[in-house]
């Protein structure tokens, strides 16, 4: 099937490209020519674990391309909306001007009878308003196909998905969807061959399966860190207490890792959103529950701020501090909504010394946040740091040598803000080691890690 993906970003490219794997034919429109310039060389523009071999594979197929001109959608019969619908500038609500923008563009270049299905997440009612946008053409057929994919993951996710959502016109019931859900089945059916399930709606139910799912995944994160805020009251330890409540399998133990919470350009903006509708639709449940999940959430940055300071006895200004990590979580170079960032920005305003690191998502950081100290190598921002904070899980990060690392810095403290460091291995080699929700909040105040001078003959060793 000749396919185009409107709309090149995280999502859209890594969509572009799969569909090119199943075997159609892909064209992808972007806005941004730096960015179609980019993928037409065969480099996705952004970090993402096997989507250059899959861009590879797409061009050396001949079945994938890219282009800034709608005009070069003319010869699809169906099209993928995948462009942005970030968090407006004023309110909580999702920003749908791009996909308004996107739609209207395309529309002098719809086949008679074309199939246009959006992938992008929106707020309950959007199909029915942009119906309105395709009011002179009511021979296109409408389709909402929610994605679920994560960053990181995300080729995997698309090649193998948990499910596949169809919203079409009158639901499963009725004939006037049955055209749409057929060009679908025809555009997964390698997928729906291998036995992915999929589920036929309306649209509003298609529009509320994927705000709902990342409601519900944004809820177990702000649980967990709820009880962590719990556990370090109390003296419990969260990671014991979520492996516990994991192991029924009614409640499971993903998305129940307690930490500095979630970020990016999805769970938060989505959240805000979901908020904002439920409050149009006066569900005052839904409300006041996502504006607790929200604050929760923020609240551990402002908790992961507020140890760091009792960290450094009571005065962040003027401390050295190493921020290990920058994108919103490993295997990205996402810095949209970023805790670690977030995190950074706060500890400078508060006086520190920050340095921050990342492996992939330094070049992103700098040009978002020039006013911050970025260093590439890891071992040259930790030197002379009197205090390290570990905020986003990279692998790199969680496999330190605490030796090697000691004989860097200044003082041997580590806010692990991700609960992912052995620390008793850390607290071995001599660290003050201190989590989120590890029950530790009375002892930390009162440990002091001695004053280690840093050997400037270990420059450039390398710790990873
Ligand atoms: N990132 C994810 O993991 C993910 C997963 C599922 C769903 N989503 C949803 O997918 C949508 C896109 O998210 P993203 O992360 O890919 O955003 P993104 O900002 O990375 O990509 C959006 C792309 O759309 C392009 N664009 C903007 N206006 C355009 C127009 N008028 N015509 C053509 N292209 C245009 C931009 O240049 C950009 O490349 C959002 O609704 C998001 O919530 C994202
Ligand atoms: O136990 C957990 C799990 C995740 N996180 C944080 O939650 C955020 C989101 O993580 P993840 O869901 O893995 O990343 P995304 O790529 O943002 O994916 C989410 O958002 C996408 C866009 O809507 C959806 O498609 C995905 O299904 C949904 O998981 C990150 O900051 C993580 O650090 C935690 O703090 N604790």
């Amino acid at each position: 099937m000749k396919i185009s993906v409107i709309g090149c970003g995280y999502l859209g490219a890594v969509h572009a490209a799969t569909l090119a794997s199943m075997g159609h034919t892909v064209v992808g429109i972007d806005v941004d020519a730096q960015k179609v310039a980019h993928l037409n060389k065969g480099f996705a523009p952004f970090h993402e674990p096997g989507l250059d071999e899959l861009l590879k594979d797409g061009f050396a197929t001949g079945r994938l391309s890219f282009s800034a001109e709608f005009e070069d959608a003319a010869s699809a019969s169906l099209h993928f909306l995948c462009v942005g619908t970030p968090q407006s500038k004023t309110s909580d609500t999702a920003d749908l001007s791009y996909l308004i923008a996107a739609t209207k563009s395309l529309l002098p270049h719809l086949a008679k009878g074309a199939v246009l299905v959006g992938k992008s997440t929106v707020p309950v009612g959007t199909v029915d308003m942009l119906r309105g946008v395709l009011a002179r053409r009511p021979d296109v057929l409408l389709g909402w196909n929610p994605e679920f994919l994560r960053q990181g993951t995300a080729v995997k996710d698309s090649l193998v998905p948990d499910r596949l959502v169809y919203g079409v016109p009158g639901g499963n019931s009725s004939a006037a969807g049955v055209p749409v859900t057929k060009a679908l089945d025809a555009v997964y059916e390698p997928l729906i061959s291998a036995g992915i399930p999929r589920l036929v709606c309306n649209f509003a139910t298609a529009e509320l399966i994927k705000s709902a799912a990342n409601a519900f995944l944004a809820t177990k994160v702000s649980f967990i860190n709820a009880m962590a805020e719990l556990c370090d009251a109390s003296g419990a330890d969260v990671s014991e207490l979520s492996e516990a409540m994991g192991l029924d399998p009614r409640i499971g133990n993903r998305y129940l890792h307690a930490g500095l919470g979630f970020g990016g350009g999805c769970l938060p903006k989505d959240i805000r959103s979901f908020r904002a509708q439920a409050r149009a639709l006066d569900v005052s449940s839904v409300e006041e529950w996502m504006g607790v999940v929200d604050s929760v959430n923020l609240g551990q940055r402002a908790r992961t701020v507020e140890v760091a300071r009792e960290l450094c006895r009571g005065h962040l200004s003027g401390r050295t501090v190493t921020v290990l990590g920058a994108a919103f979580k490993p295997d990205t170079d996402d810095i949209r909504d970023s805790p670690a960032l977030d995190v950074a920005l706060q500890l400078a305003a508060a006086g520190a010394h920050v340095t921050v690191t990342d492996p992939k998502a330094i070049n992103n950081a700098w040009m978002r946040y020039p006013q911050l100290r970025f260093e590439s190598s890891t071992t040259r921002a930790l030197e002379g740091a009197e205090l390290v904070l570990l905020l986003t899980e990279w692998e790199e990060y969680r496999s330190l040598s605490p030796e090697a690392v000691g004989a860097l810095v200044r003082r041997r403290t580590v806010l692990d803000a991700r609960n992912v460091l052995d620390a008793a291995a850390w607290e071995a080699a001599g660290w003050t080691v201190r989590g989120l929700g590890t029950g530790a909040t009375a002892e930390a105040s009162t440990v002091t890690a001695p004053v280690i001078s840093v050997d400037n003959s270990k420059r450039g060793v390398t710790i990873l």
